[in-house]
């Protein structure tokens, strides 16, 4: 008989899946917090509706599957855009929609073909469009960020029309601006001038092209920096928007963690506004990415100004193991308590008390077999006939009775 094996080795543990599910719970508080509520989309979507829409994943990358009677339909490739269509076609974008969401999404690259799928937590707020509302959505992914532990992170903030403003002024093949991106992504400063001298561009063009990768870092010097290569009005209230922005994440006290990037150029094409990636230490790829789509929702014959950004879970993961930040996470229980026969009875009420307050709680007595395993919890109460004792991170405190038991873990902030 074959034997067939998981062949992704990726939370395959009752621990693994209690880091994720408490990561998630986080992002989730944190989304709710800032007034989102929870939505999701369908698995199965129109392949048709997919080929129709510009700026969407490439049909390479898509995954279809064909239903019984025929039809092909995709798997979810990205949420954004269902999510658009949904509000717009409804109407809903005149309440001001805000919502999140915990959804696989589903693509195959040529470069990670056995990497076709990942869960993405993100956010969506649709009807809106200014500044504040910007700044609002950069600041919940750093608020998101900190709250998970994270201490060395940076948001990359950038302009989806600045690099396409300067391409309007040229004549450029599609061909030769897939390169050019690609050039300005990899801040290849030494390919990027030879590349331009020998195409037809305007010298002051070429000049400001040219200087696109270097127009990176703190966001006060890239601006007075990028003040110089303003080709036209629309650059100029390009460039405003992005000063606006940064102030009010001045006044939120939370600038130190934004970089200006002009160059960041974002997988999706549907952006049209304020663009961002989220990096962390260890993890060589943006661990969020987002930006306003303003345009999308018109290929569903409505306008609905909109911004988002989504969190790759698994990268998330992936990150906080990397800088040992799950130890606080995935802990298999907030109490163990153990009991000796004799206190059985004050043992168990204590249990179904601290239970009954939403504490997770395992009982055990010391006659069982199970009280060699290794357990973990954040706290162990011991009950034994001498003494009741509650063990903590390196503290151990006496208790005499079920109630003081809950005051001390109130305390803890338990
Ligand atoms: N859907 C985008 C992320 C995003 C959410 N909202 C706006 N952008 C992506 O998958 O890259």
């Amino acid at each position: 008989m074959q034997r067939y094996v998981m062949d992704n080795n990726k939370n395959t543990n009752v621990k693994d899946f209690q880091i994720r599910d408490e990561l998630i719970q986080s992002l989730k508080n944190r989304f709710s917090t800032y007034g989102y509520k929870q939505v999701r989309t369908s698995t199965f979507e129109s392949y048709d509706m997919y080929s129709n829409i510009i700026g969407t994943v490439s049909k390479d990358e898509m995954i279809k599957v064909i239903d019984s009677s025929g039809k092909v339909l995709v798997l979810r490739p990205d949420v954004t855009i269902p999510l658009n269509r949904m509000t717009t076609l409804n109407g809903l974008h005149q309440d001001n929609q805000r919502v999140f969401y915990v959804l696989d999404v589903f693509r195959q690259s040529k470069e990670q073909a056995d990497q076709k799928e990942s869960t993405q937590a993100g956010v969506e707020c649709f009807g809106n469009q200014s500044a504040e509302t910007d700044s609002e959505i950069i600041m919940m992914a750093i608020h998101t960020l900190k709250d998970l532990g994270f201490r060395n992170f940076k948001l990359e903030v950038g302009h989806a029309g600045f690099f396409k403003e300067l391409i309007q002024q040229t004549t450029l093949t599609s061909h030769q601006l897939d390169a050019l991106q690609s050039l300005v992504h990899s801040k290849n400063s030494i390919e990027i001038e030879p590349f331009l001298t020998q195409l037809d561009i305007k010298e002051d063009v070429r000049k400001a092209i040219q200087s696109i990768p270097m127009l990176y870092g703190d966001p006060e010097v890239v601006m007075e920096q990028a003040k110089s290569i303003i080709q036209n009005e629309s650059m100029q209230s390009i460039l405003q928007n992005l000063i606006d922005i940064y102030e009010l994440l001045k006044a939120y006290g939370e600038e130190n963690s934004i970089v200006l990037n002009l160059g960041l150029i974002n997988n999706m094409n549907y952006y049209s506004g304020v663009i961002f990636q989220g990096f962390v230490d260890s993890v060589g790829k943006p661990v969020l990415m987002g930006g306003r789509y303003d345009h999308l929702s018109e290929q569903f014959g409505q306008p609905n100004p909109a911004i988002g950004f989504a969190f790759e879970v698994d990268l998330l993961i992936h990150a906080l193991q990397q800088q040992g930040l799950t130890n606080n996470l995935g802990a298999v229980a907030d109490m163990i308590i153990q009991y000796d026969q004799e206190v059985q009875t004050e043992a168990l009420r204590s249990a179904y008390l601290l239970r009954d307050y939403g504490y997770q709680v395992l009982t055990y007595s010391t006659s069982s077999d199970m009280i060699n395993n290794n357990l973990e919890a954040k706290f162990t109460a011991r009950f034994s006939s001498e003494a009741y004792l509650l063990y903590g991170q390196g503290t151990k405190q006496s208790f005499s009775n079920q109630e003081e038991l809950m005051s001390l873990l109130q305390k803890e902030e338990l």
